[in-house]
């Protein structure tokens, strides 16, 4: 019930919903197989859908995002299901994550979607307006692994547990806010 309450308050494509049936149905029988992801009840999946597109009710927005270390989609995939207009870069050395990703993307037929199976420190071809990611590394070593993708004004948004004030302290940041929700602590640090 939460997620249809969220999608009253954000601005997401039509089709949202209907790709997040196809997604769930299909995250839960690759998912068995392949051991993608923790937890695949269906609001266990929705729970995870919620927590990664819950911050399009305080960011700017974006021509194009990469999220770093997709996995089985959260948040870069949801994200991408959510605003079809916008590039998705999903950045993700896996194999079998990255067959899923494919999968899901031609079973959906986003074609905004382009899933990079690499480390992301080994990129350096694209350049992207918002960077993302969830449950990879540190702050720290994400603003580092990350150099080769952002340009002057990229912004960055981390979906962070209960450590983040002392990953803040260690880097000294300006221009961030945090946003939290339940157990999460969204880290928003604004491009100029
Ligand atoms: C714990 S999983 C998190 C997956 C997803 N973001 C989530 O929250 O469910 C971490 C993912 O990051 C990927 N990863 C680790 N190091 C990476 C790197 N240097 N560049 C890109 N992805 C990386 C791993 O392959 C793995 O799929």
């Amino acid at each position: 019930m939460a997620l249809e309450k969220l999608l009253k308050e954000i601005n997401v494509d039509k089709e949202f919903e209907k790709r997040c049936e196809v997604f769930i149905s299909l995250l839960q029988k690759w998912g068995r197989v392949h051991n993608l992801s923790g937890r695949l009840s269906t609001e266990d999946i929705k729970e995870n859908i919620e927590d990664s597109i819950s911050p399009l009710k305080f960011i700017d927005s974006y021509e194009s995002f990469a999220d770093i270390g997709t996995g089985a989609g959260y948040p870069g995939l949801i994200l991408a299901m959510a605003n079809s207009k916008a590039k998705a870069y999903l950045i993700e050395p896996r194999q079998k994550r990255v067959s899923f990703l494919n999968f899901v993307k031609n079973s959906l037929g986003l074609e905004n979607i382009d899933i990079i199976a690499k480390r992301v420190e080994t990129v350096d071809n694209i350049k992207v307006d918002l960077i993302t990611s969830r449950a990879v590394t540190n702050t720290k070593l994400l603003l580092s692994l990350t150099e080769g993708i952002k340009k002057d004004n990229t912004s960055y948004l981390f979906y962070k547990g209960s450590l983040l004030k002392e990953e803040i302290e260690e880097i000294k940041l300006n221009n961030y806010s945090v946003v939290n929700r339940n157990e999460r602590n969204y880290l928003y640090i604004k491009g100029n």
